[in-house]
């Protein structure tokens, strides 16, 4: 699912009216009449205080439509207008008149402190106030306003955005702004919503589709795109009757050191499991037995050394190669990673100590092959790109990291973004569960087998972070989120398969428009 920006969606707006023909106001109307009906679905006439706040823009002449529904219906509604400036919008003044007509009285006007109503904490507050054209500091009345609705502690929903969230950059006062319990947003999701400093803007949220030109979201890139079934089973190759191992690729983990041997099982098991054809660990000695063992699938071959890699020497031709996982920084190894990158051809996954050995050494970063798939966890991505302000400026360093070094970088967290170029991809899978040690070596693993089954990298990256969190959520389900181990995750990988074949998910409200017209 696509997440347009602002500029976007103003944008979509304008070619809509002109596409369809719209009449003035007609895009509010669909708006609050969508806001009206899921409130509707949910409440059945309920005669719970309902208080609309609306602001003077288009964001609060949405808020009017839905409280001239909500009268019309017979709800119990309270109207108020946050007079926070002099530029009401005219599609909020024909609102303002409309809602007068079936209230017979004008909406209360708040202008400060003395004019907030009581709000019970068994009401409901919408959040209609402002919109995604929220464009300076708000005044502190406005801020006291919304600790208002959070000291009531009554149910909010806000409208296309929590009011006092800039859609594209940080807040600066934490506590001048609206946190929703439930979020309904116009057309796209906002990119707030999955931003570690940001997310708990809102609970919960859902796209409310009002009509915008399908054409126009069809053919609109955009810079940010959720990650789901959808996008993925597009990808999925099926397998061949008649294949076998060898078209499956032969997968290598390079990794381990006395004492963090299991890192390298995980990731090897991860390897096989998520369907290569072959799949061997290069470890130290000290590996050998507990590997063969615990592993009998994976090959092993080893380094000259006991307890660390020394030299990077293998006769197999692996089709990728997932490196880094429990190596150390030993000098040695720093010697052998810097050895290996000048003559590696195969497609590399670098994780873990590669890539802090990477990020002190600058100038290793130009033998990294084209499209190499970079996975860091948050210090890790700091070593690499350096310190950022906040998660918008971490982002664009990333994005131009990984333009000027031509690799995919993968953000690992609550949402795990992946970013390819300007481009940046948010998953939706997983859950707090998978913060658990070995977690981030099995998605090493994943993707090292996908890029041997020859998915490009870019589909590689974006599966692989598929289905390592979907089988952290199937494996959520039995073991919780305190319990859940990374071999759990392993042992999962199949089930996330399986899964892509079950239920469908919601389609995206493009394709339902696309299958009705
Ligand atoms: N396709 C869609 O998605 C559709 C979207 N629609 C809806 O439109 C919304 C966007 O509407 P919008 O552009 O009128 O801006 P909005 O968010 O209401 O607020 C800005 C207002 O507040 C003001 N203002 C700004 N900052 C301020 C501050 N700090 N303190 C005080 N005032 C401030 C600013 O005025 P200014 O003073 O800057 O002239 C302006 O009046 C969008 O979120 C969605 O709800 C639907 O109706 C139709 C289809
Ligand atoms: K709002």
């Amino acid at each position: 699912m696509k997440i347009f920006s602002k500029e976007q969606i103003y944008k979509g707006d304008k070619v809509t009216e002109e596409q369809q023909s719209l009449p003035p106001s007609e895009l509010m109307e669909r708006a609050g009449l969508q806001i009206f009906n899921w409130m509707h679905l949910r409440m059945q006439g309920a005669q719970v205080p309902i208080h609309v706040f609306c602001g003077i823009g288009n964001n609060g002449g949405d808020g009017l439509v839905l409280a001239r529904h909500l009268i019309t219906h017979g709800y119990n509604v309270e109207v108020y207008v946050v007079n926070c400036g002099n530029s009401r919008s005219k599609d909020f003044l024909t609102s303002y008149d409309k809602v007068k007509d079936v209230s017979k009285k004008w909406p209360q006007l708040l202008k400060c402190e003395t004019d907030f109503p009581d709000i019970h904490r068994d009401d409901i507050i919408v959040d209609a106030i402002f919109g995604i054209g929220l464009n300076r500091e708000i005044e502190s009345w406005i801020k006291a306003l919304f600790n208002h609705f959070k000291a009531s502690s009554a149910f909010t929903l806000s409208v296309d955005i929590p009011s006092g969230w800039f859609t594209d950059k940080p807040i600066e006062d934490n506590e001048g702004v609206v946190r929703a319990n439930y979020t309904l947003s116009f057309q796209s999701p906002k990119l707030i919503f999955f931003l570690p400093e940001t997310a708990d803007c809102t609970i919960q949220w859902e796209v409310i589709d009002i009509g915008i030109d399908r054409d126009y979201l069809m053919t609109t890139e955009t810079e940010y795109e959720l990650i789901s079934k959808n996008e993925v089973l597009p990808m999925y190759k099926p397998r061949d009757k008649y294949a076998h191992k060898g078209d499956f690729g032969h997968g290598l983990i390079v990794g381990g050191s006395y004492g963090k041997i299991g890192a390298v099982h995980l990731a090897t098991r991860s390897v096989l499991s998520s369907g290569a054809g072959l799949t061997t660990a290069f470890i130290p000695k000290c590996g050998y037995v507990p590997l063969q063992t615990s592993l009998p699938e994976a090959m092993v071959i080893t380094d000259a050394d006991t307890n660390k890699i020394t030299a990077i020497d293998f006769d197999i031709k692996p089709d990728a190669i997932g490196i880094g996982i429990g190596m150390g920084k030993f000098p040695d190894t720093v010697s052998a990673l810097k050895a290996f990158l000048k003559n590696n051809k195969a497609p590399l996954v670098i994780d873990a100590d590669a890539l802090n050995i990477i990020s002190e050494n600058n100038d290793l970063l130009k033998l990294i092959p084209e499209n190499s798939i970079l996975t860091p966890h948050p210090k890790e991505l700091e070593r690499l790109i350096g310190e950022w302000s906040n998660d918008f400026d971490k982002l664009k360093k990333a994005s131009d990291f990984s333009t000027k070094y031509k690799v995919l970088v993968i953000i690992k967290g609550a949402n795990t973004i992946i970013v390819y170029g300007q481009k940046k991809f948010i998953s939706v899978t997983g859950n707090p569960g998978m913060a658990t040690a070995g977690s981030g070596d099995v998605l090493t693993g994943i993707i090292t087998g996908l890029l041997c089954q020859k998915y490009n990298p870019l589909e590689s990256a974006l599966f692989g972070v598929y289905l390592h969190g979907k089988a952290g959520d199937l494996a959520l389900e039995e073991y919780g989120y305190q319990s859940l181990l990374a071999s759990h995750i392993v042992d999962y990988i199949g089930e996330a398969y399986i899964d892509l074949f079950k239920q469908p998910e919601q389609p995206q409200q493009e394709e339902v428009e696309a299958e009705n017209s």
